[in-house]
């Protein structure tokens, strides 16, 4: 109890710019109804205990007006979140006598909310249907969908104790405690457009037969029989010509929400969107869990629902879809497959989604876990089923996903073959905003990490903004850790870039481009100020987690620093965080990028690799270092040029220039030829003219 306080106080941790207010209220999990409950300030109160959370304005006195997207973005104390162990859940199990099992991704213990049937024994597993996350401490309980944090089940907890009598905690005990109005409203109006579009889309054996086969058509599901479809309660809506996949309640069937995917014909490519119901932050289905019996021991699972139709066809196995294919699997969905003695993944045929599998896997619990590699002959399972393979077949392909750390050449071929088959693939994600960085750097690519420094003011919060914000709208899920800047400021040049015009002038459009902004999957750490690094570390573990993160930015380094003088332990502590920051976008195959301070240079120079603050160590680390060159390079205001002076990737180097929009807060490349120049590595860059056009060999 003593420690629960002092934990609950010290909290700190960051809060997502999405709907997290919705999310966590909402929240997620699987199969619920339209109400949730949350429960901790009520049963603090209940329970006689102080709030361990500080007090939060009410909604209307925040933003009333904006509110979507200014309530996420202030810091809400309520929002925090505090690391627990696995130790320390174990540990408090034991010492309150409440059994537990061991599962993969969470502990199983009988629920607080349900009232035990006389005569059951209380360490029958059967009657454990209370999970609590191994990493973060989140329970849910599947009978009931009630959830809530660590620090939750806790207070649930010391209030059972503490009343004499109580067996267990009614979930309407926590009625006083539903969402706000505006949630709720918002809820009500998903509710209803999803009770619309079911009713009104028809089945597939309801259409006329050539109707049905051009639908099928257009989503290549040809092979995919009617049976199957209604099994999966897949349903076609004609006004957009869309499939539409139900999200069932496990508990009641109750409806829960809808995705529909639409195809759109783009110089004759086609292209597939998705909308949900309600929206991606909030919608968690596990597209096929309503079929699972509670017998079902194994699973495949797939990015796509159309994949899992397939697979299900195909081979009669139990399938399952992720909500956001291989962008996240959300931990709230943990719990739901902790019945599954083995999950097989089967994502997709590119690398992002073998990355995806492998990242998943660890989530899962590795010893449970097979993954499918793609590759020419196994495909996604759509196109295996199309293309007459036997899915069977490949399913008795899948690799154990447990690996020691010791391999032979044997066990890495596959992979090694992988990278070399699809080198476009291997060089990273593109930016389409800087075709010169994509020239010299190739791509963006997990793992790795990348140091930008630059003159002080010269823009670079402002550059990495944009060069992370270019990422973010292609799926890459981005953590930022702003420690100079808030994030109100931050996030309002990233939205001014990311409408690419000055939003104080056409603020009648704010709530548009508010609205677009809100579905990116973009993360703030609230931190502000000096800041400790294994504080920032575990909020970046935590993010990963939760999030899967792919990209994080920390801007600067050197708020990590403490105040002290340079000194060799400062030197030593700058290794020592660079070192970390290393370690970290390797362990968890996320890509960091560091934003550094340069050394106070002579006027007349360039930065160079060598002028980052600090000792070599931090270029030695780092897989690429960028520079904002700003000075005696142009006659123009506002130029400045980009030089990629590390990386290690392909070696390419070079120098690009920048040219600022100050309306937009942009920094496009200047239109026609490329001025792009490489350069050999780390060489002294002479500016003083403008940088000369070449053919992109190296000079
Ligand atoms: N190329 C440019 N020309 C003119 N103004 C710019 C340019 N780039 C950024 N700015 C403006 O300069 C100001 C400082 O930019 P920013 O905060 O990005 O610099 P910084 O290098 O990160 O600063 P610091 O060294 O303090 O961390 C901002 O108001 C920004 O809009």
């Amino acid at each position: 109890m003593q420690s629960f306080l002092c934990r609950g106080q010290s909290l700190r941790f960051f809060l997502s710019f999405q709907t997290s207010t919705a999310r966590k209220l909402q929240d997620p999990s699987l199969p619920a109804p339209a109400r949730r409950y949350r429960c901790s300030p009520c049963l603090r109160k209940q329970a006689g205990l102080p709030s361990a959370r500080a007090p939060v304005a009410p909604r209307s006195s925040r933003a009333p007006n904006y509110s979507h997207f200014k309530k996420d973005l202030l810091s809400q104390p309520e929002q925090l979140l505090q690391p627990v162990s696995v130790t320390e859940i174990r540990q408090y199990l034991r010492s309150k006598n409440i059994s537990f099992h061991d599962g993969y991704s969470c502990l199983h213990t009988p629920s607080l909310f349900v009232e035990r049937p006389r005569g059951s024994d209380p360490s029958d597993k059967e009657n454990f249907s209370l999970f609590i996350d191994k990493t973060t401490g989140r329970f849910l309980c599947k009978a009931t969908l009630l959830e809530g944090s660590w620090e939750d089940f806790q207070d649930g907890i010391e209030l059972l104790q503490k009343e004499e009598g109580l067996t267990f905690l009614s979930p309407q005990t926590f009625a006083s405690l539903l969402e706000s109005d505006t949630d709720r409203e918002d809820l009500e109006m998903d509710s209803l457009e999803v009770r619309r579009v079911w009713e009104k889309a028809v089945w597939f054996s309801d259409l006329e037969e050539e109707e049905a086969q051009l639908a099928k058509t257009m989503f290549n599901i040809t092979r995919i029989s009617n049976p199957t479809l209604k099994k999966f309660g897949v349903k076609y809506f004609k006004p957009t010509k869309s499939l539409v996949f139900p999200w069932f309640s496990s508990r009641d069937s109750f409806l829960k929400g809808l995705k529909l995917l639409s195809v759109q014909c783009d110089q004759q490519l086609l292209k597939y969107l998705e909308t949900t119901f309600p929206k991606p932050a909030s919608y968690y289905s596990l597209f096929g869990h309503h079929l699972m019996g509670k017998k079902d021991t194994e699973v495949v699972i797939t990015s796509r629902e159309v994949d899992s139709l397939a697979l299900n066809q195909a081979t009669g196995l139990p399938t399952i879809a992720l909500p956001r294919g291989v962008s996240c699997l959300p931990p709230a969905l943990l719990p739901y497959l902790e019945q599954f003695k083995r999950i097989i993944l089967w994502l997709g045929d590119d690398l992002r989604s073998w990355e995806a599998s492998k990242l998943f896997a660890r989530k899962l619990n590795l010893k449970r876990c097979s993954l499918i590699r793609p590759g020419v002959k196994q495909p996604c399972p759509l196109d295996a089923f199309a293309g007459g393979f036997n899915l069977g077949k490949i399913l008795k392909t899948a690799i154990p996903a447990a690996h020691k750390s010791i391999v032979s050449f044997r066990q890495l071929r596959e992979e090694v073959f992988g990278e070399l088959a699809n080198v476009e693939q291997v060089a990273g994600v593109k930016w389409a905003r800087f075709p010169e960085l994509n020239k010299l750097l190739k791509g963006h690519r997990k793992g790795e990490l990348t140091i930008f420094t630059g003159p002080t003011g010269s823009g670079k919060t402002t550059f990495i903004s944009e060069y992370a914000l270019d990422l973010c709208t292609q799926g890459i899920n981005t953590l930022w850790g702003s420690f100079e800047i808030n994030n109100v400021r931050l996030a309002k040049v990233m939205l001014t870039q990311f409408a690419m015009q000055r939003l104080e002038e056409q603020l009648g459009e704010y709530e548009v481009w508010a609205d677009k902004f809100e579905d990116l999957p973009l993360y703030f750490m609230t931190f502000h100020g000096q800041q400790n690094i294994k504080l920032v570390v575990d909020v970046m573990h935590h993010a990963v987690y939760m999030y899967d993160i792919g990209h994080v930015v920390i801007d600067n380094l050197q708020f990590m620093m403490g105040q002290e003088q340079l000194s060799t332990d400062k030197l030593a502590l700058q290794d020592y965080i660079v070192g970390t920051f290393r370690k970290f976008a390797t362990e968890n195959s996320c890509h960091v990028t560091l934003v550094i301070h340069p050394r106070k240079e002579e006027d007349d120079k360039e930065l160079q690799t060598a002028s980052i603050f600090g000792s070599a160590k931090a270029s030695q680390e780092a897989d690429n270092v960028l520079i904002l060159q700003d000075r005696k390079l142009v006659t123009g205001p506002g130029k400045r040029y980009l030089q990629v002076a590390k990386n290690r990737f392909d070696g390419d180097v070079g120098i690009f220039p920048l040219e600022f929009n100050k309306a937009s807060l942009t920094f496009s490349s200047p239109k026609g030829k490329s001025k792009l120049k490489k350069l050999k590595e780390d060489s002294t860059v002479q500016l003083k003219k403008p940088a000369v056009e070449t053919s992109g060999k190296k000079s």
